[in-house]
């Protein structure tokens, strides 16, 4: 369980960042964190890893406070990070090694390792490639193989912060399914984004807006009372697509029906 407890944060005394934040994620539930550019999801992401500390409130993991500097390697094993940028996160020279890393630093025995690189490898569906060097795969690859990195250390909780961002379509689908199954296995999946339509696989969508909580739900509470517009956010594809033949705004029945369908289906 992660909590936020009025939260305020500033990078700058007197710009606030975050004001106010207040809200609990529950072990097993995946939460898409959406707002327009600077609205502060990474800043929201550092805060719940304990990277940055509250200047008001408190954030706490399992009831360990963030700002208890002992603790922090506890909070730092269970919470996994996946960035928009693999590349980033690379250190050795082939997939196997790359997800074998981690789990020798922090010396896990050699049969459990076996164990965890072939379940996180296939997870992420990339046994063929145990050889390949990751700077030489595509983009999707890439990002599969940093997820099987974090999935390898068994965190509770996976932190997605525009982790498909720089994917193309094919390889944004492939991760979004990743998470999906990871969640269905009882991950919390914690996903930072401003595609609206990857946030239909979410449970809960948490808006954020100029450092505050805006909206707290469900996708189909959220597009049936937000106005995304002006949160300078699309809307998803099913809804547009709707909006197209009907030529109108507000929602209706079959409007939310094909959001529910999208959302079923995910
Ligand atoms: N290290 C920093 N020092 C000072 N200001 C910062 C720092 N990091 C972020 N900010 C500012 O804090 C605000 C929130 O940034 P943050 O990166 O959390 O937003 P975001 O919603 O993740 O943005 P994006 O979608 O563009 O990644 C922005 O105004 C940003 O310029």
């Amino acid at each position: 369980m992660l909590t936020f407890d009025h939260v305020h944060f500033y990078y700058k005394k007197g710009q606030s960042v975050i004001e106010n934040m207040s809200f609990t994620i529950e072990t097993g539930e995946s939460v898409a964190i959406v707002g327009a550019n600077g609205c502060g999801k990474s800043t929201i992401a550092k805060l719940m890893d304990g990277l940055l500390l509250p200047k008001e409130g408190r954030v706490t993991f399992k009831n360990i406070d963030t700002s208890r500097p002992t603790d922090l390697d506890k909070i730092h094993e269970q919470i996994g990070f996946v960035f928009q940028n693999p590349e980033d996160q690379f250190i050795t020279t082939t997939v196997m090694d790359e997800v074998v890393f981690g789990l020798e630093n922090i010396r896990v025995p050699r049969e459990e390792i076996l164990n965890r690189l072939n379940y996180a490898i296939q997870a992420v569906q990339m046994e063929d490639y145990l050889d390949s060097m990751p700077h030489q795969l595509s983009g999707g690859q890439k990002q599969r193989v940093a997820i099987a990195a974090i999935v390898a250390m068994r965190p509770e909780i996976i932190i997605f912060d525009e982790a498909t961002s720089m994917l193309d379509p094919q390889g944004r689908e492939q991760v979004r399914s990743i998470m999906n199954e990871l969640h269905r296995q009882g991950m919390t999946i914690i996903h930072i984004t401003h595609h609206m339509q990857e946030v239909l696989s979410a449970e809960r969508i948490l808006l954020i807006h100029e450092g505050r909580l805006e909206f707290d739900g469900n996708p189909l509470t959220f597009f049936e009372t937000a106005t995304v517009a002006d949160y300078q956010l699309e809307l998803p594809f099913a809804v547009r697509l709707y909006q197209m033949f009907h030529h109108s705004t507000p929602l209706t029945a079959d409007w939310k029906e094909m959001v529910r369908l999208q959302w079923s289906i995910n």
